[in-house]
């Protein structure tokens, strides 16, 4: 039975990396006690805390976090009319902590995600091996079948291309969940008492030209080399579509990320996922969304962007082209969707001034 890790504090004797170059994201409609196991970890960094829902309704933070709140009134105050293109009343809100953060990285979390405990029972520190993670390079080019070969203990097998092995940048790192696994609806309903307890020990680099689900409980991104694509679309209220808020944005940002020569990877770090949202609420926000992903999915899989696409913004504005051509004749929710796109990347450059000054150690311009 895998329990959440409690001796947090004897964990942490490793000096925050990436202190003052990474924002902690959270959307939440809850009290954010769930940060008091997380505090040995995350009390050092800055969070941004999007609150979704009632903006009347007052979010407790606990004592010690140094912390920015945004609620629905301050988005469409700092937004606009382009507020717009920010779910409401749907965890897809998150991505306006994207949005305003001033650093060059962004941890995302939700708040009923808990500390694991590795096989050996220690407390993991999913933050610490996130940048672990993002600092080392990717191998989307050609697959390494000892996983990471930037770890300790590992390396490059034989045959494995010297001229491939500095790897690229990494843009994303993918965490996984113990206890209750990030399943859709229909598996959710199937399987109701199924939890996950397998702690698979691999980083793993998805192989360019291959898709995955993103998921957005626990992740981690470079805000400078992919930030403008983790867009997390059009959900929640008054749309036709929710929890596919993550994967349409790891859609996208797997096939600008390929473009640029970019890696994503997933497997560690595990953070323990507590609660299992209602599987029948859930089948309904996810409904249209299970038969529209056989046509979006091949959608991004045939996804080309031609070589003037030399920015994740101007990648981005291509594929909202595509989307709205090739993904409007599904649904018109697309067309709204692929101008949402655009308005998202007006809304990111308008707050995140291209060419800004150098921006100092604690992210501000
Ligand atoms: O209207 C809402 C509902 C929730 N939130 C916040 O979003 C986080 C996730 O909420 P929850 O844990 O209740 O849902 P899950 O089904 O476990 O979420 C997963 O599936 C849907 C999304 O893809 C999500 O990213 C996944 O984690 C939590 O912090 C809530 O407080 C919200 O902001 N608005
Ligand atoms: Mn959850």
């Amino acid at each position: 039975m895998v329990e959440p890790a409690t001796d947090t504090i004897a964990a942490t004797r490793l000096v925050p990396l990436l202190k003052d170059e990474l924002d902690i994201v959270i959307p939440t409609i809850r009290n954010l006690d769930f940060l008091e196991m997380w505090r040995p970890f995350f009390e050092p960094y800055h969070l941004i805390i999007v609150q979704d829902g009632d903006p009347s309704k007052v979010i407790k933070v606990p004592e010690g976090f140094d912390y920015e709140l945004y609620n629905r009134n301050d988005i469409n105050r700092i937004l606009g009319p382009k507020a717009s293109c920010i779910s409401f009343k749907d965890s897809a809100c998150r991505c306006f902590g994207y949005m305003v953060s001033k650093k060059k990285y962004i941890f995302t979390i939700d708040d009923d995600c808990f500390v694991a405990k590795d096989p050996s029972g220690k407390a993991i520190n999913a933050l610490e091996q996130h940048i672990k993670n993002i600092l080392s390079p990717s191998t989307p080019f050609f697959f390494n079948t000892l996983y990471d070969p930037y770890r300790d203990g590992a390396d490059f097998v034989r045959g494995y291309p010297f001229s491939l092995r500095e790897g690229a940048p990494t843009a994303v790192s993918h965490g996984l969940w113990l206890n209750i696994p990030d399943y859709d609806a229909p598996t959710q309903l199937v399987k109701p008492l199924e939890r996950n307890t397998r702690y698979v020990d691999a980083v793993l680099t998805i192989p360019k030209g291959t898709l995955f689900p993103m998921c957005g409980m626990n992740l981690c991104f470079d805000r400078d080399l992919i930030g403008p694509a983790m867009y997390f679309g059009l959900m929640g209220d008054g749309q036709p579509i929710g929890r596919y808020d993550d994967m349409w944005a790891g859609w996208c940002t797997k096939v600008i990320c390929d473009h640029l020569g970019l890696g994503v990877k997933t497997g560690l770090p595990y953070i323990y996922h507590s609660k299992a949202s209602n599987p029948f609420v859930n089948l309904k926000k996810e409904y249209k969304g299970i038969f529209w992903q056989e046509e979006i999915i091949p959608f991004f899989q045939a996804a080309t962007l031609s070589k003037d696409c030399t920015s994740v913004q101007k990648c981005y504005i291509e594929l909202s082209k595509q989307v709205k051509e090739k993904l409007g004749k599904v649904d018109p929710y697309f067309d709204k969707l692929a101008d949402a796109m655009v308005t998202w990347i007006e809304a990111w450059d308008e707050l995140n001034p291209s060419g800004a000054s150098a921006k100092d150690s604690n992210g501000k311009a």
